[in-house]
């Protein structure tokens, strides 16, 4: 489907990747929603862009919070064509740690935050999706995800992100089977390592560390690289149901120095 006129709601959208997205796909004549549960950036971002931006303030583990957002949508763009899901949250903590066990508490924010958020935000987006006139395609609209390559080889510590990120590698094709007869499409995107605040909060000798991983480019990815892709995406109506490695060849080793 083509960006241009289209109404699109990034999740996580006033940093990083998903912030990536709001300016990419604003200066391809989309108008952009950014729900985002950090209101001081998602403001911000959306002053800089103007007209063609909103913020609304989001926490996507909540209802009535993504309802509110996507009934923004409708009232301010006409409806929603395009959802891109990145909001979310790291952790890095042993599953057993010198002082015990991993709290309960963190894994369950993380796969609150990650999986069931994606998934709250998508049911929501699909159903005023589903309302859209088709293209001459069919189409009603697409719906982008975020995963991570620690989906396939998670490190050390990240037994609460892996299994958050394996969940939407995992309910990716059933989720696009299941929208097939609304003409919505579903794609995961799982990046390597990108430069947002995300990666900044890692570990120092961990990040040290990846980035002597990377075979090529032998560089952090860029934020604007993962918004061609899902601008490609929402443009290439024949991907659909798949996960997408956006990595430079990483591969997430054992050991981390
Ligand atoms: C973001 C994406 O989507 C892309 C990716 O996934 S990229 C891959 C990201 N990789 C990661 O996030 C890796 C996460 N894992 C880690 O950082 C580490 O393995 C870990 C922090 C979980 C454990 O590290 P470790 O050195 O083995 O720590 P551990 O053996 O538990 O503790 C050793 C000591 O170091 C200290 N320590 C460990 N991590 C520390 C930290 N981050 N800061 C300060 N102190 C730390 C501990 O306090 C401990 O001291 P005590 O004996 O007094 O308790
Ligand atoms: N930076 C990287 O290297 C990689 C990032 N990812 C994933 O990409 C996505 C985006 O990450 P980054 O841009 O790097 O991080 P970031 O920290 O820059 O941006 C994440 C945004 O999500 C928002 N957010 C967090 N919890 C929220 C909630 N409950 N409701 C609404 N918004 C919420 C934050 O406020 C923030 O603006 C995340 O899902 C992350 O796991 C995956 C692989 C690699």
């Amino acid at each position: 489907m083509e960006l241009s006129g289209k109404s699109v709601m990034v999740t996580g959208g006033a940093s990083g990747l998903g912030a990536a997205c709001v300016r990419l796909f604003s200066q391809s004549g989309a108008r952009v929603l950014i729900a985002d549960i950090n209101s001081e950036g998602g403001q911000k971002l959306a002053q800089e862009i103007g007209a063609a931006a909103r913020f609304v303030q989001t926490n996507v583990v909540d209802e009535a919070s993504v309802q509110a957002a996507l009934k923004e949508a409708q009232e301010a763009f006409g409806g929603l064509h395009v959802l891109v899901n990145c909001a979310g949250i790291g952790l890095a903590e042993r599953t057993l740690g010198r002082h015990g066990p991993h709290s309960l508490e963190a894994f369950t924010r993380v796969i609150q935050v990650n999986l069931i958020g994606t998934f709250n935000a998508l049911r929501l987006a699909a159903q005023l999706m589903s309302n859209n006139e088709p293209n001459t395609e069919g189409e009603r609209g697409v719906i982008i995800n975020t995963a991570s390559v620690a989906a396939f080889d998670g490190q050390i510590g990240q037994a609460a992100y892996s299994a958050s990120k394996g969940g939407i590698v995992g309910m990716t094709l059933p989720v696009a089977r299941d929208l097939a007869r609304n003409g919505i499409r579903v794609v995961t995107i799982a990046p390597g390592i990108f430069d947002t605040p995300l990666m900044a909060a890692l570990p120092e000798p961990a990040r040290v560390s990846l980035l002597q991983q990377a075979p090529f480019p032998p560089r952090l990815g860029k934020p604007e690289e993962y918004a061609l892709l899902a601008r490609h995406i929402v443009e290439n109506p024949m991907l659909n149901g798949e996960v997408i490695r956006l990595d430079g060849a990483i591969r997430l080793p054992y050991l981390i120095r």
